[in-house]
């Protein structure tokens, strides 16, 4: 059960007012056949589909004794499933492999257990109940003791379950890199925030649909839970005892519950990921591409979102993206990659991907989106390819109409040849009066009639007040950081600053 590429488990730091969102010029998401794809240019390679051949539909035998999971709600007007009833895809609607694996486990009785009477002897009776206030007190002090030694507890969690659960280590990359400490953090962390209930659902819940990529089922949940309980035993040592192995086991109740609860609902709208073919690679910079698919099936997102990705070259290595546009009415999705160093998909996607790989994508996920019916002045921060959701969220409001608000972009790079989607956001700015758009060099301290020289951090600070304004902020983490700290000292209110730093 991989934890979510990227995601530090901390109460999600995004505030996202209640959406009210007016009707939009209606499209119906349509997805274009291959027809005229741009010829290979970029070091094609050859695409190995094996590695994502589906696994096989076959349909289930008849279960009388066993409910059938309930129909999925009528979707929305814009988004509709597109291939439901096609073979060889990954999702067949409700009822189909998926739905139907989930609902099969959860009667088997591998879901997460009912809440039970007050606490017994054994922890496992008592396991079904909400952690209390003296058992959250319990998991810190217990963590206080691991987190020193939270990489030979991690080696330890992910031995016991390899060992004991072999049939897992498929669900896992073959080289456990940045993976490896991901799940153990995670659930440690979830143990710790466990008594904020609304911040662990709102997390748990993306982290439970976006586990469905993995191939997690909810009867996985329970085994990981016993390796979970093994390796703080072991590594709490004097201080593990039954009241702290009884509040260890109520949290992962609560945090398991909440994960497969989300997955479940997942299943019954939505397929557990996408394959999505790439149908245009363009080099913007030496390491920069801009890189369009083709959904195999619609691909509902908001503007401001983001997803993880996968490659063919790097099985089960899944990273971030932001969407770089706004929904649009073919139905493909663009993203902007930065080519890092060690970046195992992002050096294949910005040097090998060509058009006919074929990528998979998990479902969206991330709060920094617009609320539309609102018409608060914004400003927007975006530094490198942090710009990909910036302007997803530009396009969005013009889309959308920008309900009399003003929207200012500050765009930043550290050379100039980097202002890759300058010239885009500037053509947008041409054609809409609330919107402006200013670019900003840090490496390069030479005022030019394109762009400022400067911190976009320290620029913020220069300009405003921001005080009755919205931020939404992308790109490097201290970047993030330290203009979220700018904008608070001209007056601008914490709950109206949005970013997914936890995103990675
Ligand atoms: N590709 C995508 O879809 C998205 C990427 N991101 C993140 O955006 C970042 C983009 O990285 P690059 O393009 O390499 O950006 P970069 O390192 O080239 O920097 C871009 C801008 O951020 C500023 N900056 C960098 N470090 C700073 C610091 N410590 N303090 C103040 N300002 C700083 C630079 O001066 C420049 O203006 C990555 O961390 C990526 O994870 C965020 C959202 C979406």
């Amino acid at each position: 059960m991989p934890a979510a590429p990227g995601s530090a488990l901390s109460v999600p730091e995004v505030v996202v007012a209640e959406l009210v969102i007016p009707a939009r010029p209606a499209f119906p998401p349509t997805v274009p056949a291959p027809a005229s794809y741009t010829p290979a240019q970029y070091n094609p390679a050859p695409h190995t589909p094996e590695q994502y051949t589906p696994e096989p539909y076959t349909p289930d035998p008849p279960a009388p004794s066993r409910p059938e999971p309930a129909t999925a709600p009528t979707p929305g007007p814009a988004i509709q499933p597109m291939f439901t009833r096609a073979p060889g895809l990954n999702w067949a609607g409700p009822g189909d492999h998926w739905s139907r694996a989930w609902a099969l486990d959860a009667l088997d009785g591998n879901a997460a257990p009912p809440a039970g009477p007050e606490p017994a002897p054994d922890p496992r009776a008592a396991a079904g109940q909400a952690p209390t206030p003296a058992d959250i007190q319990l998991i810190r002090a217990s963590l206080a003791v691991v987190e020193p030694v939270a990489d030979r507890a991690t080696a330890h969690f992910y031995a016991l379950i390899f060992l004991h659960h072999p049939e897992v280590r498929a669900l896992f990359p073959a080289a456990m890199d940045v993976q490896r400490d991901r799940l153990f953090r995670a659930l440690l962390m979830a143990g710790r925030n466990a008594d904020d209930l609304v911040g662990l659902t709102e997390y748990l819940t993306g982290l439970g649909r976006g586990h469905r990529k993995y191939g997690t089922l909810t009867g996985h949940y329970g085994p990981v839970g016993e390796c979970l309980i093994a390796a703080l035993e072991r590594f709490c040592g004097n201080r593990w005892d039954s009241a702290t192995e009884l509040a260890w086991r109520r949290a992962y109740g609560l945090i398991s519950k909440i994960m497969i609860e989300a997955a479940e609902g997942a299943a019954k709208t939505s397929p557990p990921w996408w394959q999505a073919e790439v149908v245009e690679h363009r080099q913007r910079t030496p390491d920069i591409a801009v890189v369009t698919v083709r959904p195999d099936q619609a691909y509902p997102y908001r503007a401001g979102q983001y997803t993880t990705l996968e490659t063919p070259w790097w099985p089960r290595v899944w990273r971030h993206f932001s969407f770089a546009t706004a929904p649009r009415p073919d139905g493909l999705l663009t993203f902007h990659v930065k080519a890092v160093q060690a970046g195992w998909v992002s050096n294949a996607l910005v040097r090998r991907a060509a058009p006919g790989d074929v990528l998979r994508l998990g479902p969206p996920a991330g709060a920094m989106v617009v609320d539309h019916g609102s018409g608060t002045d914004l400003v927007c921060l975006g530094g490198g390819t942090g710009i990909a959701p910036i302007s997803a969220l530009v396009e969005e409001i013009a889309a959308y109409g920008p309900a009399g608000r003003s929207v200012e972009v500050f765009y930043g790079a550290r050379r100039h040849g980097e202002l890759y989607e300058l010239e885009t956001l500037r053509r947008l700015a041409g054609r809409n009066p609330w919107l402006s758009v200013r670019a900003v060099v840090s490496d390069e301290r030479v005022a030019t009639a394109e762009a400022l020289p400067g911190d976009l951090p320290d620029l913020i600070g220069s300009y405003g007040p921001w005080a009755g304004r919205a931020a939404y902020l992308s790109g490097p983490a201290a970047m993030v950081r330290r203009a979220c700290a700018a904008l608070l000292r001209s007056g601008m209110a914490d709950t109206d600053i949005h970013h997914d730093l936890a995103a990675g």
